[in-house]
């Protein structure tokens, strides 16, 4: 059994994603900011991402690598310390989430590597 050959790509990513779900305590990455209730974030942020939307580009093979994921990942984490203020709890699971997030993703670099 290796994770390349026996697990099939979006799998792997989904188990990723998943682990990235569990970090996210406070539940405010789990879907797309909601711009109703956030009239400005479109001003600031141009392109929005968030775990959901992770999860339908997964479903929809729209990432061909490890790093096409991280680049969103990355992505969602920089939009919310670009929108929020320091001081913020948004900030600051923004934070937490670039930290934690960041660790989960360099374990799935690594099982990626050694297990090929
Ligand atoms: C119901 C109101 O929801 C929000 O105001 C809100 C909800 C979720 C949010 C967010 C704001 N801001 C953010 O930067 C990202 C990380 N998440």
């Amino acid at each position: 059994y290796t994770l390349k050959s026996l697990w099939p790509f979006h799998a792997f990513l989904h188990s990723v994603l998943q682990q990235l779900v569990v970090k996210d305590t406070g539940q405010i990455f789990i879907e797309p900011v909601d711009q109703n209730e956030v009239p400005d974030y479109g001003d600031i942020v141009k392109h929005p991402m968030d775990l959901q939307t992770m999860e339908i580009k997964i479903k929809n093979s729209e990432y061909s690598s490890l790093e096409a994921f991280e680049n969103d990942f990355n992505l969602m984490v920089s939009n919310c310390l670009a929108y929020n203020s320091k001081e913020t709890i948004f900030y600051k699971a923004g934070i937490k989430m670039r930290d934690q997030g960041g660790t989960v993703l360099r374990t799935a670099k690594r099982d990626l590597k050694v297990l090929d």
